[in-house]
């Protein structure tokens, strides 16, 4: 409520500064975002590497509403990027939240030890701090801020099964939306992944191959259901759909892309499809809001796939 609303501000993972919505309660101030329609809250926690505690942790606070410290960069950047990410999602399609019901957005960083991954639990994001080679903290990109919250879209809507081609689906909305919410390149990550390298990335949109992604159905991987397997590929195949993506976006732009894969993920999409579904689906999406030049353009970009 307004009265405990606050403004502060933070450093965030690579040095910049932002401004913070938080709420301060007996001169404590909390990284918890009241400012949000329909109550939903923005809560961000620490859980110390679950050395003290499970999840989520304990909220991070200040007492001067200032979050300038070291530990505190990782909380400022999975704070602020939820709020923009939640922010996409109501400015672009009217969605309130995950669940267009005003769920609350909660956020832990410093989960786990030296965890080069982030992830959504089914209930909250969770973030690594890398181990400072491959990765660093991961909630200081936005792109992977992005593609963890539509994770938790997904899981209210289409809810894709998190194997095989329809996890390589899961995986590549979610990549495909963090390209929409940070559409200055066509990288995954390159904010945070190795640090010590510049210009590089976990996977690209525009070239999977530069980071050992199939980007054309002759070069499916056809991986063990297993965790080892990544799921059947998940993290791989996904190369698939996001050079379809890529070719999509180029010829009709991002603005009624953005339109098409999130009426085709809200509409068309479920638990069980697969790539060749998922085409038909963004073709019927495209065809439903833009007409036969952008359905067939969705076509063409599959074919260039070889997914027909
Ligand atoms: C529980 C473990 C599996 C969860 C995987 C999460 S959803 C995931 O896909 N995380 C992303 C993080 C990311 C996103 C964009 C850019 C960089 C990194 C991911 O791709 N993780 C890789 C490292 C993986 O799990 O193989
Ligand atoms: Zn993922």
């Amino acid at each position: 409520n307004v009265v405990h609303e606050a403004s502060g501000t933070g450093t965030g993972v690579l040095g910049d500064s932002k401004t913070l919505n938080t709420y301060v309660y007996n001169n404590t101030y909390y990284l918890f975002d009241t400012t949000k329609p329909m109550n939903g809250v923005i809560e961000t926690f620490d859980n110390y590497g679950g050395q003290y505690s499970s999840l989520p942790g304990y909220y991070v606070t200040d007492s001067g509403n200032t979050f300038y410290s070291e530990r505190q960069k990782a909380a400022v950047d999975a704070h602020y990027y939820a709020g923009e990410v939640f922010d996409y999602y109501y400015d672009t399609f009217g969605r309130v939240s995950y669940d267009n019901q005003g769920a609350d957005i909660r956020s832990t960083v410093h989960y786990g030890s030296n965890y080069n991954n982030a992830a959504w639990t089914g209930n909250q994001m969770i973030y690594g701090d890398g181990d400072g080679s491959t990765f660093t903290y991961l909630s200081g990109a936005d792109d992977i801020v992005a593609h963890e919250l539509t994770h938790a879209v997904t899981d209210t809507t289409a809810e894709l099964v998190y194997e095989n081609q329809s996890g390589a689906l899961n995986e590549s909305f979610s990549d495909v939306f963090g390209f929409f919410v940070d559409s200055e390149d066509w990288l995954m990550g390159e904010d945070v992944y190795t640090p010590g390298t510049s210009g590089d990335a976990l996977r690209s949109l525009s070239n999977p191959n530069a980071y050992n992604q199939p980007d054309h159905m002759d070069e499916y991987r056809n991986l063990p259901n297993t965790e080892s397997g990544d799921w059947g590929g998940v993290h791989i195949n996904s190369g698939i759909p996001n050079k379809a993506a890529y070719y999509t976006i180029n010829s009709i732009g991002i603005s009624k892309a953005e339109d098409i894969y999130y009426r085709a993920l809200t509409v068309y999409l479920t638990p069980s499809s697969n790539f060749s579904s998922a085409r038909q689906a963004l073709i019927q999406s495209a065809q439903d809001l833009y007409g036969s030049q952008a359905a067939n353009a969705v076509s063409n970009a599959w074919s260039n796939v070889g997914v027909n």
